[in-house]
């Protein structure tokens, strides 16, 4: 019976990594989880339990925490390629390098209308995200925004579905419409982007798309989405969307002599519509490795 190692990976998983850099008594956060994974020639440890080729985990962790010492962390996809270069050009065993990095932002308190020297507050779970890919002669950078949540209150229709023996939806020209926006955008011809300022601005048209284009499904606001940042964003080769339909469901008052004309509704947390879906250039190249990290 011929039995074989399949791919595989191995790496240190959600770091977390926090810095306080100071300028005078004016502090400057940032709030990080990092993860690695390596691929490379691997075999030995697997078959034999030779780890002269296996850089331990616990060193990708110690090399996370000290480059953010030596150098300021900057841009996340800047410190993830940092990182990963670091991995594949120093083991020799090591072909490929995966370095995720998610950022929760922090925003400064302002005391009496003044900025606060050294206190945040994070008001919602939105977090800016990269996975960079590293190998021997390139890279490639997915990156971009997770939990960003938003809802609309009108603007937001749903009807024309099947009706079949098991349908109880009731269509309607008027509901709420909210999700929470995960989104990636694959970076191609990468050199010399501002990462910051195309994050930004991807975000804000995210938003805005979101907040104009009057929808007929979520499907139809995923895509004016995607086709939005693509116009917008020569960078962007392509943006991937995973939106959970947070349904808010009318709450049926009539038992108490009320009508409900859209004030009053039950805001589900589960379960959920799960839209999903890419949005490509057509001219924009193949991805090789941006997007895959799982071998399971
Ligand atoms: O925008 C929507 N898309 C659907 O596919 C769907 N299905 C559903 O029950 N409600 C909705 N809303």
């Amino acid at each position: 019976m011929g039995i074989s190692l399949g791919p595989n990976q191995y790496g240190k998983a959600e770091v977390r990594l926090v810095t306080v850099r100071r300028t005078g008594g004016v502090h400057h956060l940032r709030d990080l989880t990092v993860s690695s994974a390596l691929r490379g020639d691997l075999s030995a440890t697997h078959l034999t339990g030779d780890n002269s080729a296996v850089l331990a985990t616990d060193t990708q962790k110690n090399t996370m925490y000290a480059f953010a010492k030596q150098q300021d962390v900057g841009e996340i996809e800047d410190f993830a390629l940092r990182l990963g270069r670091r991995f594949v050009d120093t083991q020799e065993k090591i072909t490929g390098a995966r370095v995720s990095v998610e950022e929760q932002e922090w925003d400064r308190i302002t005391v009496d209308g003044a900025p606060h020297a050294h206190s945040f507050s994070s008001s919602g779970g939105e977090r800016r995200t990269t996975t960079v890919t590293v190998h021997a002669d390139r890279a490639w950078v997915v990156s971009g925004v997770d939990g960003l949540v938003v809802l609309k209150s009108t603007g937001s229709e749903f009807h024309g579905y099947p009706q079949d023996e098991y349908t109880t939806l009731v269509e309607t020209d008027d509901r709420i419409l909210a999700t929470a926006v995960t989104a990636r955008w694959r970076y191609e011809g990468f050199t010399g982007i501002d990462w910051a300022k195309s994050h930004r601005e991807i975000r804000q048209t995210l938003l805005e798309t979101f907040a104009t284009k009057h929808s007929l499904s979520l499907q139809q606001t995923l895509y004016a989405m995607g086709e939005a940042v693509l116009r917008a964003r020569p960078e962007v080769a392509e943006i991937r969307f995973s939106l959970p339909n947070k349904h808010h469901f009318l709450v049926d008052l009539s038992p108490f002599g009320l009508e409900n004309h859209n004030e009053v509704f039950y805001a589900a947390d589960r379960p959920y519509g799960l839209i999903e879906g890419t949005v490509v250039r057509d001219e924009a190249e193949e991805p090789g490795p941006a997007w895959t990290d799982a071998v399971l």
